[in-house]
């Protein structure tokens, strides 16, 4: 990506209006209403629209509730919540909300003029999508974590902010805090990647582990699971493999850029392993994981799956163990390369939400 981001950073002048203005170094803004570049000691303050307040959104507040001294330290700017819209207002919340910041309709995050970026976490296509589709018309960068929306309307979404000039950046929709996005776009240049191939559902590798290492039943690590915050609203998309399905789905077009539809791929959960089952893989010295995979051939031929498959001491899925992920891919030059880290939850999401926050303002390039 060759052009230059910009971004409606305001000074903590509270009249400062709130036009584009070019993205400037640290500690220097070009102040919209003067149109020249003036030094100030006062960080340049970066206005946030959350969608969602759950496990993800929750640790984004944390996030930047912890590390608001060190981001504004390294990067001379304050990320500030100033909205956050939720199905339900009245809600306790685990984390400090300010009562300021709460509405029910998206609408007033995507459309408010006082919001520089949204982050998307409430999950699902609809309304999530018009959401998105509504910030980056109204000129609000977006970062999301949905990758039930991105498998299904990426492309649109894409094309939409490349429209209005805005970044719509999604890393935290596959493999949790690693930076798997990152790294396909912006690292295989030489390298025609053959193959992604890994463990991308942190819900399902926790279960197989559990039900493996310390004999919990399926329904008992699922709740634990759940519990931990790294399940979906809905638990069957990570069961029943769905959700890697979707990673798949993102990550093939980021990676092998293919569009990877939905049935061309194989995709069988977890719900059919049984103690038995991973039982008589470990008296193989094996192990039982659910393995999302895509090849493609040089004759252009792709096959892809999701499923539970047996893998070896030697295979470097073997050592994912627990809420994990990792991700293996094949070019054609360097062979396997393998990146591994936590792969749900709230703190690593976050985690990738905000590095994605901080791309916007850096203006890193590999991202359309
Ligand atoms: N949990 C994880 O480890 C990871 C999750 N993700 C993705 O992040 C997203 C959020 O997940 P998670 O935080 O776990 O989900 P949660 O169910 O915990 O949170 C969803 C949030 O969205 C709000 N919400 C839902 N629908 C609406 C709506 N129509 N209008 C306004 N607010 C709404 C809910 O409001 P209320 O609180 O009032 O119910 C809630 O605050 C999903 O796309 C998920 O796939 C990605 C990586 C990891
Ligand atoms: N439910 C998902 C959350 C992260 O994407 C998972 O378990 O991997």
């Amino acid at each position: 990506m060759s052009r230059t981001d910009s971004l409606a950073l305001r000074t903590d002048t509270p009249s400062t209006p709130a036009a584009s203005a070019p993205l400037s170094p640290r500690g220097d803004c070009a102040l919209p209403s003067l149109g020249r570049t003036v030094t100030t000691a006062v960080p340049d303050t970066l206005r946030i629209g959350l969608l969602g307040c759950g496990v993800v959104g929750g640790g984004v507040v944390e996030t930047l509730h912890q590390n608001a001294r060190h981001i504004e330290a390294e990067h001379g700017v304050r990320l500030d919540i100033v909205r956050a819209a939720v199905r339900d207002v009245q809600r306790e919340r685990s984390v400090h909300v300010r009562r300021s910041w709460l509405c029910s309709d998206w609408r007033e995050v995507c459309e408010a003029d006082d919001v520089d970026l949204v982050i998307e976490v409430m999950g699902g296509t609809s309304p999530a999508r018009e959401a998105i589709a509504t910030a980056l018309t109204h000129g609000k960068h977006v970062v999301t974590a949905n990758k039930q929306l991105l498998a299904a309307c990426g492309v649109e979404l894409q094309a939409l902010a490349a429209t209005v000039d805005r970044r719509l950046l999604f890393e935290a929709s596959v493999l949790g805090g690693i930076p798997a996005i990152h790294i396909l776009h912006t690292y295989f240049g030489a390298n025609r990647i053959r193959a992604l191939r890994g463990i991308v559902n942190g819900t399902s590798n926790y279960i197989l582990t559990q039900m493996a290492d310390t004999g919990l039943s399926f329904a008992d690590a699922l709740a634990e699971a759940q519990r931990l915050g790294y399940a979906e609203a809905d638990p069957s998309a990570d069961v029943e493999g769905y959700d890697a399905l979707y990673k798949l789905q993102i990550l093939a077009r980021c990676g092998l850029r293919i569009d990877l539809p939905e049935a061309a791929v194989t995709r069988v959960g977890i719900m059919g392993v049984t103690s038995a089952d991973l039982a008589a893989a470990k008296r193989l010295g094996c192990k039982v994981k659910h393995v999302a995979e895509v090849r493609l051939a040089a004759d252009g031929r792709v096959s892809a799956q999701v499923a539970p498959v047996v893998v070896a001491p030697s295979d470097p899925l073997y050592a994912i163990d627990g809420v994990q992920n990792a991700l293996v891919v094949t070019g054609d030059l360097v062979g396997d390369l393998t990146f591994a880290g936590p792969g749900a939850g709230a703190w690593p999401t976050a985690s990738a939400i905000v590095e994605d926050v901080l791309k916007v303002i850096k203006a890193v390039p590999g991202h359309s």
